[in-house]
């Protein structure tokens, strides 16, 4: 059945903080990506948890962001991604794992992806964005069953390589037909994106062209991550997520021309106490 996300979705989502917490009550978040070319990517997504509240958060990147990170972002860790024992141990330790903004497609990302595949638990969240849904694609990797609660995030071109839909030809019927396949939440991004659970699917009312900028899925998967490590329940914590990302763009396209990312995750945390209950 097909809904549309209410637009009171912020206030029954956020929470505000008990008294008596800390940063474990707030989940730990492992971000995977950024190889040479892209640390832009990974750099954002770990921004966007960060300032979504995510208690802990830990980037999992290769060598040469780690500084650009560590300058922008000092309240994220970095584990160094060659390293697949120290990989190994984040994974597990994470109630959430975000894999592929600016993971890129050679040999050593597709290893993180079939690591990451194979150690997630049922307890844990699983986002899946950009590079890794290309590999997935590319690589015959399917989402493993009965594991993690996994959430896929492709805008229409990954959706066609995943789905094998083309582009022009996407359209509510084949794409649901194709996400039956999937045992996954899929948030098939768009102009006006859809977000297919298991039976229902849910429109997202609100977004802007200005918001058509690199960066800005990236983003999303990092504000995904950090509703997911927070609020309850998942389903609704992802409604919430893809609802803020385009209301604070919509924010920032009144009054720019762009939208860009890093504006945007400078006002999460400001709109997020705004409507906490
Ligand atoms: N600063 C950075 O480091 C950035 C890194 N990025 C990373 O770069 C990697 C490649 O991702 P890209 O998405 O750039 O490349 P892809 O090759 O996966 O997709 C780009 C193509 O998809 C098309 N497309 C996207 N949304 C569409 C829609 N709604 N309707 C029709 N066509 C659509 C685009 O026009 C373009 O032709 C990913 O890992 C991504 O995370 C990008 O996010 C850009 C910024
Ligand atoms: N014309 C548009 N209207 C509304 N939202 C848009 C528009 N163009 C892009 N977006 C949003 O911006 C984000 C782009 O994601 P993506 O293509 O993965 O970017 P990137 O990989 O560069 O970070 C998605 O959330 C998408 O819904
Ligand atoms: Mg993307």
């Amino acid at each position: 059945m097909q809904h549309i996300i209410p637009h009171n979705i912020l206030s029954q989502t956020i929470t505000k903080r008990p008294a008596v917490s800390h940063k474990g009550t707030y989940g730990r978040v492992a971000l995977i990506g950024g190889n040479q070319q892209f640390g832009g990517a990974i750099i954002l997504a770990s921004e966007a948890a960060v300032n979504t509240g995510a208690g802990l958060v830990t980037t999992v990147t290769a060598p040469e962001n780690h500084a650009s990170l560590h300058a922008r972002l000092p309240e994220a860790m970095v584990v160094d991604w060659t390293d697949l024992p120290a990989v190994k141990e984040i994974v597990r330790q994470a109630s959430v794992i975000v894999i592929g903004p600016g993971l890129g497609l050679d040999s050593q990302s597709l290893a993180l992806l079939k690591l990451v595949f194979a150690s997630v638990t049922r307890q844990q969240v699983c986002v899946v964005d950009g590079s890794a849904i290309t590999l997935m694609a590319e690589h015959d990797v399917t989402v493993p069953n009965h594991s993690a609660a996994f959430i896929l995030t492709p805008h229409k071109k990954e959706w066609e390589r995943l789905s094998g839909i083309p582009v022009t030809e996407q359209n509510e019927e084949r794409n649901l037909l194709a996400k039956e396949k999937i045992p996954a939440a899929v948030v098939l991004k768009k102009h006006r994106t859809e977000i297919f659970f298991e039976t229902d699917t849910y429109l997202n009312p609100i977004g802007t062209p200005a918001m058509a900028t690199g960066g800005m899925g990236d983003t999303l998967a990092g504000i995904i991550a950090g509703f997911t490590a927070q609020f309850q329940p998942k389903d609704k914590a992802l409604l919430a997520a893809v609802y803020l990302h385009s209301l604070l763009g919509e924010q920032l396209g009144k009054s720019h021309y762009v939208a860009l990312p890093s504006k945007l995750i400078g006002l999460i945390s400001r709109t997020m106490k705004q409507f906490e209950t």
